[in-house]
């Protein structure tokens, strides 16, 4: 039947290389995007030997990755990354077997929709900080971003509080991203011609020597800062202290056990932390743009939530509008414009077309934000397009839950982001009290007109603003003291 079927279209290929000069480094989303104009929703692409299909429908993503997740979970063995920097046990390069499910069940136990609730009073702790950051070094927003991004991480995963940038294990942390990054994505030779590895003296293997030497001071270094952090409620409730702690606070835990809660908390940095600060800085750059969404959701927060304190989570329900601003900056900013890839483990055939076994199939969430026909207007900045879906009349609840770039933004099926649901809270908490101290304003130039940052993006794994500016000032006196008096009475 396969030899019936045929491929999906695509672009013409060159002999032996393939598609391979046709993808940019850069934006390669919208290439992707572009070729669906041409081609449809579903394209086959060809690297060297390796079938691609990529995925530029809602329709097709669910239809594949989702329905049919037991044979599209899969990730391809990286040779550079597994084998020659012995990175084989992050979490995103984990095929897709027993040790995947058991890994899974570990974040859900963690992270999962059942366990967030816990991680509210810390969430909140780690939000006032960045609140009161903000209002200390407001020209350096991203930085405080960071700061909050890796400390909120670093006290979930081990009970740690981060004090600045420069930490050492936060450094160590982003060290780590780096490396696995290019590990992973640097477009290796040696990952199409695995025998390439038993070739002494090329350049790969001074590469894969940095990253092997490093593994020291990323991944055993800040286990052992969370095995001799003295005793403490922090320790005992965070993913590792959890998972690894016993009733006396020691760990005791057979050493396999132990090596795999080590990887799964350094793999949770990299995928977590990043994310948050771009997620965050989408939001400062819309806002410079649209002042009217800006003076929206502050009118919202004043009403439900007053002057006199900061937002809470039981606050949320009364907040609607900071609801559908987080969507329209997930959807329309799109932190993670592609999926990694979904390795397609049996042939399977959609559409009387024929997938092959081992294609790397990506879906292109970009595209799938930007469909016109669930989002009109698709480039157009507008939370109220959540409202108005929240309005319409007859299957309004349908419609809500089709356009939900929940459904989207996170990735597919078995691989979903595991940290969605956490993600979710510390980002509603941090937009609305961001929102209730801050005005987010664009800087003024000397004739004293706005000076708007460019919508410009960038990015390969991420896509995130290029580098801006903006205001960030305080929107009342008093705010400096509401922060400090909310932290002191969480102590
Ligand atoms: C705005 C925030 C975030 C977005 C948009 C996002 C998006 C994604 C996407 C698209 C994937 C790939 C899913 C796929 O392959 O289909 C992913 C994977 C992952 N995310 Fe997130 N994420 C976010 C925040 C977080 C946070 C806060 C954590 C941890 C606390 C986290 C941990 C992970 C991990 C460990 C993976 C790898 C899963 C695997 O390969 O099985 N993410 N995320």
């Amino acid at each position: 039947r396969s030899r019936r079927a045929s491929l999906p279209p695509g672009p013409p290929q060159r002999p032996i290389i393939g598609n391979l000069l046709d993808l940019p480094a850069e934006e390669m989303w919208r290439k992707i995007w572009e070729w669906g104009k041409q081609y449809g929703d579903v394209i086959y692409l060809r690297m060297f030997g390796t079938p691609f299909i990529f995925l530029n429908s809602a329709e097709a993503v669910m239809d594949l990755l989702h329905k049919r997740g037991a044979i599209y979970s899969d990730r391809p063995h990286h040779t550079m990354a597994c084998d020659l920097c012995e990175l084989h046990d992050l979490v995103p390069l984990t095929k897709y077997n027993e040790k995947f499910k058991f890994e899974r069940r570990l974040m859900n136990q963690a992270l999962g929709f059942s366990a967030v609730e816990k991680w509210q009073p810390l969430v909140t702790a780690e939000t006032h900080l960045l609140l009161l950051h903000l209002l200390r070094s407001p020209d350096t927003f991203v930085q405080d971003f960071r700061r909050y991004a890796g400390s909120l991480i670093f006290s979930t995963i081990y009970g740690y509080h981060v004090e600045g940038i420069d930490d050492p294990y936060v450094k160590a942390s982003e060290e780590l991203m780096e490396v696995s990054s290019w590990a992973m994505m640097g477009g290796w030779a040696v990952d199409s011609m695995p025998w390439l590895k038993y070739i002494p003296g090329l350049g790969f293997h001074k590469f894969a020597a940095k990253c092997r030497a490093g593994l020291n001071e990323w991944v055993e270094k800040p286990h052992h800062m969370f095995k001799d952090l003295p005793d403490s409620m922090a320790k005992r409730l965070s993913f590792c202290g959890n998972l690894l702690l016993n009733d006396d606070g020691k760990v005791t835990c057979e050493p396999e056990y132990e090596h795999k809660v080590k990887w799964l908390a350094v793999s949770v940095y990299g995928p977590g932390s990043d994310t948050t600060v771009i997620t965050l800085s989408i939001l400062f750059l819309a806002l410079c743009h649209h002042p009217e969404v800006l003076q929206k959701a502050q009118k919202q927060l004043d009403e439900v939530v007053g002057p006199d304190r900061l937002p809470t989570f039981q606050d949320r329900s009364r907040l609607p509008y900071i609801d559908c601003l987080l969507k329209e900056v997930l959807r329309w900013g799109t932190p993670v414009p592609l999926t990694p890839v979904h390795r397609l483990m049996q042939e399977d055939q959609y559409r009387g077309y024929a997938l092959p076994e081992g294609s790397y199939c990506i879906a292109n969430m970009w595209a799938i934000l930007h469909d016109e026909k669930m989002y009109p207007d698709p480039l157009a900045f507008s939370p109220e397009r959540f409202e108005r879906l929240q309005q319409d009349s007859m299957d309004a609840d349908e419609k809500a839950r089709l356009a939900d770039p929940y459904n989207y933004a996170f990735g597919f099926g078995r691989r979903r982001c595991p940290g969605l649901h956490f993600a979710d809270q510390s980002l509603f908490m941090a937009f609305a009290s961001i929102l209730a101290c801050f005005d987010i304003s664009p800087l003024t130039g000397a004739d004293g007109k706005p000076l708007l940052p460019p919508l410009e993006f960038a990015g390969g794994a991420f896509r995130h603003p290029k580098p801006f500016k903006c205001r960030v000032s305080p929107r009342r006196p008093g705010v400096e003291g509401l922060i400090e008096g909310a932290m002191a009475s969480a102590q």
